[in-house]
């Protein structure tokens, strides 16, 4: 049996994890829950599982709850502490982290130290600090399964192989919603369009990431820190089908891919069992009935923020903590209407051209960076 917490389990891939652990109750417990603002969600994963800890951020929020679960053995707490003890429970064996955006890092870094595994899906943990994260998980001997769904393919592609025969790692995209538009076509997106994806059903944040193709361009730099690759070892290629999770390339030409409909449960559930694998009833893949699998070159020239995390990721440094907090505000301004789609990859890089790079920074820094980033960009006016 398998002790678990769920870092964001109200969330997409909170939910889905909750329906893993609900189909193999014989092997993994849960200990610990968080939420933010579903606290009626919570409320239910609570009752039906009695994690031992459940944390929401708001302490108001956090009493409501505290009293509709009237005489609950959970303990419930609040704010980033409370996110923290989830995360660092001690009968805890894996956290799965699915909170969205920076506000994950303090807490996978504090169960990495607590020697807790981590399954991870909040990628902006790494892409906002994935060489103090890969460190610190070296140095307390901590495995970090992916579990978003091209890292989990490249994971799967790996098992058994040394990393110096690896030649390259080509990471599949959608392309998103918009996938072909015009400039002057994206001029005219609505909030609405931005999160109709074509593959997969997930959160707000990563939808628009998956329409600005900045979720490629994140997920460029988790697959530098999880496999510890160069930047020029990184492909991206556009496969609107969604079937090939992603590939790696070896160096004697071989190509393994890890192929499946669409369904995050796969992953999640192989970051949860790994190495051992478990039989369930999802849709089995049937070739015939998928046709043809197609391929495409990402139109970086539309969809800009591909490039500028690349361009970050060579800098190195502070540079793609900064593009992470200005993204995220970015994402934030459009989905409340304030900015329109074009505007946050022209603004992200307006923003990375004004920042002067740091290149030794402990996780306080981090936060530092991460914060003041934030402040710029919603004081600024371009
Ligand atoms: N969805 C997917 O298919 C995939 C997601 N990912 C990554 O997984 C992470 C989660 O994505 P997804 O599940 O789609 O996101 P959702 O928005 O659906 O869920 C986010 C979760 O985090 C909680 N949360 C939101 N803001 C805060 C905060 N400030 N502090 C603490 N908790 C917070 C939410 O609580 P509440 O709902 O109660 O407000 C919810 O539980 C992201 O990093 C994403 O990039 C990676 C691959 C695939
Ligand atoms: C399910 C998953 O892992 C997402 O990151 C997904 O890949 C997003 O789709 P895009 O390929 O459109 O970014
Ligand atoms: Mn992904």
């Amino acid at each position: 049996m398998k002790n678990i917490s769920i870092l964001g389990s109200t969330g997409s891939i909170g939910r889905q994890t909750i329906d893993v652990v609900r189909s193999n109750k014989e092997e993994f417990h849960i200990s610990g829950l968080s939420g933010n603002n579903n606290i009626e969600l919570l409320e239910q994963q609570i009752r039906e599982f009695r994690p031992r800890i459940a944390a929401v951020m708001d302490e108001a929020k956090a009493l409501e709850l505290w009293k509709r679960l009237g005489k609950s053995k959970t303990e419930i707490v609040w704010g980033l502490d409370g996110l923290i003890a989830v995360a660092t429970l001690e009968e805890v064996d894996l956290v799965l982290t699915s909170v969205v955006g920076m506000i994950g890092l303090l807490p996978t870094i504090r169960a990495v130290q607590g020697k807790k595994n981590i399954a991870l899906a909040n990628k902006e943990t790494l892409v906002a600090a994935g060489e103090i994260v890969m460190e610190e998980a070296r140095r307390h001997g901590v495995k970090i399964i992916p579990v978003d769904s091209e890292h989990s393919a490249i994971f799967q592609c790996l098992q058994g192989y040394r990393m110096k025969d690896i030649r390259r790692i080509i990471l599949t995209a959608s392309g998103g919603p918009f996938r072909g538009y015009s400039k002057d076509e994206l001029q005219k997106v609505t909030v609405a369009e931005a999160l109709r994806h074509p593959r997969w059903n997930m959160g707000k944040k990563i939808s628009v990431d998956s329409a600005t193709l900045m979720n490629k361009g994140l997920e460029v730099i988790e697959a530098k820190w999880l496999f510890d690759v160069d930047a020029a070892q990184i492909e991206v290629v556009i496969h609107p089908q969604s079937i090939i999770h992603s590939l790696v390339e070896y160096k004697d030409s071989s190509v393994l891919a890890q192929m499946g409909y669409p369904d995050m449960r796969v992953p999640i559930q192989y970051a949860l069992t790994y190495p051992n694998r478990l039989e369930n009833h999802y849709e089995k893949l049937d070739l015939l009935k998928v046709g043809s699998l197609t391929f495409e070159k990402p139109d970086t020239d539309c969809f800009p923020c591909l490039r500028l995390a690349y361009e970050s990721l060579k800098i190195g440094g502070s540079m793609p903590t900064v593009l992470n907090a200005a993204n995220e505000v970015l994402v934030e301004l459009f989905l409340q209407g304030k900015i329109g789609f074009h505007e946050i990859s022209e603004r992200l890089e307006k923003v990375l051209e004004k920042h002067e790079v740091v290149h030794r920074f402990d996780v306080n820094e981090i936060m530092e960076i991460d914060l003041w980033t934030r402040k710029w960009i919603q004081n600024m006016t371009i």
